[in-house]
């Protein structure tokens, strides 16, 4: 049966390394007949451009009847001045994320130890480092209300922001973060801010009320400010870490350059049924943007990711991987994973090596 996936390339470097990404899906959709459907829309600064609007109505639609969508990323200095709902950032991706209700974001932060020596941590702390990060993608200070700038009588201006969650948004992702570390190592760190912030002692006692009803994960918590000392301290200490959307935000970018480098993390954003929408952890990198220099691999393990968690398509994913660690193997780096004597390669360079590496499988 055919299924539609659709690609959002987005803004910046999000162009550039989805090319590759589909290069990718195009060759497994053809190796096994997969019977996948691409078709393209606009999302972010492109559609601001082209249609005004940052989720332009056409792609909205598809995105609701899809079976799946491929992100790049969206945002850049051309919109920043935008009111702030009407940003690529707010007005597109936000909104999409929302929208569909893709409340349960998956980060995985795996070390290949191809790259112990890109990493920005001694080999020895992070050799052999597997985290997932579980971040609540749909609710939490980025959706709260109320919020804006205001003026205050004596004429300043101040910016606010709510920072909510209900117990069910707190049950909702804790179910995902428990689940997923009963596939895993069993091991579950939920993060907070719960010396100071009344949402996250909600949050906690919440967590907490869960982990009954699975005995065999061992629950710990901790706060945000010491989990972000202890990632770049011990990082190898976490097996799934969960926690709200900003925490989850900044965690992820920081727990990314363990591996070597913000373009190795992969993403699943995922509703309650498991469809989804994947994409790499980066954003558009307006500073490498048009030159040829952006890694495309997190957005190639997203389509891995996306074979695997919203099509049940094991083979192909398992395919993607190996891939990625025989392009690793042969020494083929972008400049951000680049050390002595590896070859260098640019965008399309990288994703025309892991074509030849499932080629050659
Ligand atoms: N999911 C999304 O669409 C996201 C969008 N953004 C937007 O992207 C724009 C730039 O944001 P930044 O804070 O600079 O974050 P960024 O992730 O785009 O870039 C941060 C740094 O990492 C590098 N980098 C990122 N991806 C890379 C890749 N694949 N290969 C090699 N180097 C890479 C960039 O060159 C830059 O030096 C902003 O407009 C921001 O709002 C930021 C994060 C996520
Ligand atoms: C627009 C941002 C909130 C996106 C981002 O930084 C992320 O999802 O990691
Ligand atoms: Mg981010």
């Amino acid at each position: 049966m055919t299924k539609n996936i659709l690609v959002l390339p987005g803004d910046g470097i999000g162009t550039e390394i989805m090319a590759e990404a589909v290069k990718v899906l195009d060759f497994l959709n053809d190796k096994y007949s997969l019977g996948l459907n691409l078709e393209e829309a606009l999302l972010g600064g492109a559609a601001i451009d082209a249609t005004g609007k940052a989720l332009p109505d056409n792609t909205f639609e598809l995105a609701k009847k899809a079976d799946a969508i491929l992100l790049g990323a969206v945002g850049g200095p051309k919109w920043d001045k935008l009111p702030p709902a009407d940003r690529p950032e707010k007005g597109g991706l936000l909104r999409l994320r929302s929208e569909l209700q893709l409340f349960g974001n998956l980060r995985p932060a795996i070390l290949y130890p191809q790259l112990a020596g890109a990493s920005s941590l001694k080999p020895e702390v992070v050799s052999g480092l597997d985290i997932l990060i579980v971040r609540e993608l749909t609710g939490g200070i980025y959706f709260g209300e109320p919020r804006g700038i205001r003026e205050l009588e004596n004429g300043e201006r101040q910016g606010y922001n709510t920072y909510v969650y209900s117990e069910s948004e707190i049950r909702r992702i804790a179910k995902v973060a428990f689940e997923a570390a009963m596939k895993r190592g069993k091991r579950l760190c939920s993060v907070d801010k719960a010396n100071v912030l009344e949402v996250t002692m909600l949050w906690r006692e919440v967590v907490q009320s869960m982990a009954a009803d699975y005995p065999e994960v061992e629950l710990s918590h901790m706060y945000v400010d010491n989990a972000a000392m202890q990632l770049v301290r011990a990082p190898k200490q976490f097996d799934v870490m969960v926690t709200g959307n900003m925490f989850g935000d900044i965690l992820s970018d920081a727990a990314a350059m363990l591996t070597g480098s913000i373009g190795m993390l992969p993403s699943a954003s995922l509703d309650i049924n498991n469809r989804g929408m994947y994409e790499p952890c980066h954003g558009s990198a307006p500073d490498i943007a048009g030159q040829d220099k952006a890694n495309p691999l997190a957005t190639i393990m997203s389509v891995a990711m996306m074979l695997r968690y919203s099509l049940g398509l094991e083979q192909p994913a398992n395919d993607i991987d190996a891939a990625v660690s025989s392009v690793l193997d042969q020494g083929i780096r972008t400049g951000d994973i680049y050390s002595e004597g590896c070859k260098l390669v640019g965008t399309a360079g990288m994703g025309d090596a892991v074509i030849a590496a499932l080629r050659a499988q």
